[in-house]
């Protein structure tokens, strides 16, 4: 029997300023996927090693570089790993997947993160296995190892979550490389290996409230920066004074972003870190200079002003001037060479969905 559905995953925003692999808001930006599965289609689907034949729209961030066998792609690997994980092997024959992302890859707006959400989402429809969404975060968290974007992606709003402690043998499992966890490329060959099951319960999360008035403007520059090289700057240790920076404007501002009438004057200082912007200002040209010359005097309606996740997108917190504070950054970018593009976007409250 033939059958269909769509996967909906929003962006998101990880650390906000002081809470760095801790907090993340789902952005109103959404990768789709729409699957068939048709085994009187079986033809069309038989060039691919796992049956599943993936194609990405013309509009798509990456639509003419990312892989599109089922074995290489972030998404469909994703969800093989879900799959032999619970001894299924390939997508059924006669599976079609069409991906709309309008994510930009690489610029700190969870394009993997979404893509991992979905991957598992896909994987669990296919196989149907009836994993609940906090069973689904452990898969997640077994190949996007810290939790601040995948659980805005999965559970939307804005979310503040943490691993809990695991016990060795859980820690062996979660420290297995990724390529031994996610299938590679194989040339056509299934190593008919398991892969190591996630540990249950890996995540815990809470979400918050969000004063809706609150707007989210992403500066975007045109260059990727990967994740990986973005964490690469980061220093293996921290002065007593510098985190304790971080944890108090981290208490204050999960709260301060829920207050009506927003505050500026306590979310601007709120917003401001220590533990990993100061770092990344070797890899985002003009950083320092753009994240201290905004201010809510200079620019009304601003409320403060981050890296957004990895970067190297910029994150402002507005209620209104919206244009003017996106113009000023970018004239700013554009000092250092940098072109970007903007857009004006809510908080997704919903997360992942299958319809
Ligand atoms: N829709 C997608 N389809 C296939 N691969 C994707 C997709 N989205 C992301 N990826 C993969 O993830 C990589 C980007 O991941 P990376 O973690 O470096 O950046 P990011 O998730 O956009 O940023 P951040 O984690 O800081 O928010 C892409 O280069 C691509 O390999
Ligand atoms: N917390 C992560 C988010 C990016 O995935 C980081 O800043 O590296």
């Amino acid at each position: 029997m033939a059958r269909s559905f769509s996967i909906k995953v929003p962006a998101s925003s990880a650390n906000i300023g002081p809470g760095y692999d801790v907090l993340g808001i789902g952005l109103s930006l959404f990768l789709e996927l729409k699957v068939t599965i048709d085994p009187k289609e079986a033809q069309d689907t038989n060039d691919d090693p796992n049956n599943c034949k993936l194609s990405y729209t013309e509009e798509s961030a990456g639509f003419e570089t990312v892989p599109l066998r089922s074995d290489a792609n972030l998404i469909t690997r994703t969800a093989l790993y879900v799959l032999r994980c619970n001894d299924i092997r390939n997508f059924p024959s006669g599976t079609k997947i069409k991906v709309h992302n309008p994510i930009p890859l690489g610029r700190g707006l969870g394009s993997s993160g979404a893509a991992v959400v979905a991957g598992v989402l896909l994987g669990n429809e296919v196989g149907q296995l009836g994993f609940s969404k906090s069973r689904m975060l452990d898969y997640c968290l077994m190949i996007e190892r810290h939790p601040d974007n995948i659980t805005a992606a999965m559970m939307g709003g804005f979310c503040g979550s943490f691993l809990r402690d695991l016990t060795p043998q859980e820690v062996e499992r979660r420290e297995i490389p990724l390529a031994e966890v996610l299938p590679e490329p194989s040339g056509g060959e299934d190593t008919g290996l398991v892969p190591p099951l996630p540990p249950t319960d890996i995540g815990r999360h809470v979400k918050y409230n969000w004063n809706t008035k609150i707007k989210c403007i992403a500066i975007i520059p045109e260059f990727e920066l990967s994740t990986a090289d973005s964490r690469g700057v980061l220093p293996k240790a921290y002065t007593t004074q510098d985190v304790v920076f971080n944890l108090q404007r981290l208490a204050v501002l999960t709260t301060a972003l829920t207050l009506d009438p927003p505050s500026s004057s306590l979310i601007y200082p709120a917003m401001q870190d220590r533990i990993h912007q100061p770092y990344r200002k070797t890899l985002v040209p003009g950083l320092t200079e753009i994240l201290s010359s905004l201010t809510p005097s200079t620019y009304p309606g601003l409320l403060g002003i981050c890296l957004s996740g990895a970067g190297p997108t910029i994150l402002a917190l507005a209620t209104e001037n919206f244009e003017d504070i996106a113009q000023e950054i970018i004239n700013r970018f554009a000092k250092k060479n940098v072109k970007c593009s903007w857009k004006l976007l809510e908080l997704a409250n919903e997360g992942a969905l299958v319809e």
